[in-house]
């Protein structure tokens, strides 16, 4: 198992290292690398070849396998039965067949092998009879758990987390979205990596035992040890990256600021149709898909409000219960959008069995976000065409504020509408003007941008009574013939 423990560790950081290093040079770390290849790990260069025989692990192989999912009933079962349902969903979403699933009712999982014992055998059985080769747990493994797991049922064992991670690498398009994907797997790695690490002490120590003679630092911790080196390397680089790109998107966000075009984000659980959404509000054809995480990158469209103030929408990625925090880096991009929006539009799925506990979860998320709590929100709950009206009246209790609409029929989406209008930020600076006819330009900019209270066309120009932004409010002035 130890040697398996070995590879795999190997493994996954060659394939996540590997992933990148196709498309861009790693000089400046490729001198430094060497060199500790060759005095540490002389081994290793020899058997190199080795390392393209390694077997099939993580992330890019969750897909198109055979999986059974387990879970722990631990608080309640219908909430347990919902979880693993959305894993179900999540691993079909990454390309797996799901024989089947089993839940067992434990007070907290078993700190060596997750299941209980007995379960773990029965679970063993189940895998061999159906020929699983993977099985995901619906939680967190610890690696000692993970290790256990494995070797009571002979076959693969990931968690919830990889499944997602696993997805969010298929999907992500953005060269920033890739790279945050790519960190966030990197994170989540790095300490199961120690894990494994550890383990390989204990198999040098028995070694030593056996008379073999190796080290407390056998070859395999030094490989652990040189693999631990190069993803911080490689995380350190993407962070880099990421730090380099962002500013990319600070400047478009600032100059729609400067424009003093009001933000609107569109937030909310996966799958919940905030894209189906976006794309009614903006006669947009962004991807929709039944699928967990169709969106990874947030998408910024121009729309206007009923009386014609311009207003931009975002779509951004979305969330899920129990978020890895790893996870949370390959958010940042989509979080920094809703923290910095005017406005944000919180779609629910009503036609989920629990529309209320994915509220839960995107407020969860949406707290922990500097300044998100501050901002005026929309609670919209989509799908009512295929809303269970049982479930759709008890929603309506605990959430009377929320709008009813179907992005798929267009029922009430006039009304959300005007709320988003009604929401929207208003130009604070109140004109008073005179405008040369020569000023179209500057007319139709407040026509877009502000909100004009009275407009009357004389001989010497047009008046105009408006509010406006700072910027417009200054050239306004400029411009301004009235004596
Ligand atoms: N019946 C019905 N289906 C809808 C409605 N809105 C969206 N859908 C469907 O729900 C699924 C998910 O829609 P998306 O718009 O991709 O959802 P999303 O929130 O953007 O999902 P992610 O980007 O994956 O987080 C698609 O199959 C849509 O066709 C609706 O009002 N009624
Ligand atoms: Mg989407």
């Amino acid at each position: 198992m130890n040697t398996a423990d070995d590879s795999r560790a190997r493994e996954i950081a060659r394939r996540v290292l590997a992933r990148q290093a196709g498309r861009e040079p790693i000089a400046e770390e490729a001198g430094a690398l060497e060199r500790e290849f060759r005095e540490g790990t002389r081994r290793r260069a020899i058997h190199g070849a080795e390392l393209e025989e390694i077997g099939e692990v993580e992330y890019r192989q969750v897909r198109l396998e055979k999986v059974i999912l387990v879970g722990l009933r631990t608080g309640g079962a219908a909430a347990a039965e919902r979880s693993i349902e959305e894993l179900e969903a999540l691993a079909h979403t990454a390309g797996s067949e799901v024989l089947g699933s089993f839940l067992q009712t434990r007070d907290k999982p078993d700190p060596a092998t997750y299941l209980g014992k007995g379960k773990a055998k029965e679970l063993a059985e189940v895998v061999r009879e159906q020929g699983a080769d993977t099985v995901i747990v619906d939680g967190e493994l610890n690696p000692s758990q993970r290790r256990g797991l494995e070797d009571a049922v002979g076959v693969k064992v990931v968690d919830r987390t990889t499944v997602i991670l696993d997805i969010f690498a298929q999907h992500a398009k953005s060269r920033e979205g890739k790279a945050q994907v790519e960190l966030a797997q990197l994170e989540y790695l790095l300490p199961r990596l120690r894990g494994w690490g550890e383990s390989m002490s204990r198999q040098a120590g028995g070694r030593v035992a056996a008379g073999a003679g190796i080290g407390s630092r056998g070859p395999g911790e030094t490989k652990i040890e040189l693999d631990r080196r190069r993803i911080r390397i490689r995380m350190a680089r993407l962070r880099r990256q990421i730090a380099q790109m962002a500013p990319a998107r600070h400047q478009q966000r600032a100059s729609r600021r400067r424009g003093n075009i009001p933000s609107v984000a569109i937030a909310g659980y996966t799958n919940a149709g905030k894209s189906t959404l976006m794309n009614v509000l903006t006669d947009g054809d962004l991807l929709v898909e039944d699928a967990l995480f169709a969106t990874l990158d947030p998408t910024v469209r121009r729309t206007t409000t009923a009386d014609g103030r311009v207003y931009t929408l975002t779509d951004t990625v979305g969330f899920v219960s129990n978020l890895p925090t790893e996870l949370v880096e390959a958010f940042r991009s989509t979080l920094e959008e809703i923290a910095e929006s005017d406005v944000i539009v919180h779609v629910v799925d009503a036609s989920d069995p629990d529309p209320v506990n994915q509220v839960r979860a995107v407020n969860e998320v949406l707290s922990g976000i500097d300044g998100a709590a501050q901002i005026p929100t929309i609670l919209v709950l989509n799908k009512v065409d295929v809303a269970d009206p049982g479930t759709l009246a008890a929603v309506r209790v605990s959430l009377p504020a929320a709008l009813e609409v179907s992005a798929r029929t267009g029922a009430g989406i006039e009304a959300l509408q005007e709320e988003i209008a009604a929401c929207l930020p208003r130009p604070q600076i109140m004109v008073d003007v005179m405008l040369p006819f020569s000023e179209g330009a500057l007319l139709s900019e407040v026509h877009e941008d502000g909100e004009i209270l009275e407009q009357e066309w004389s001989e010497d120009g047009v008046r105009l009574v408006a509010r406006v932004g700072e910027g417009l409010a200054a050239r306004l002035g400029e411009a301004n013939i009235a004596s």
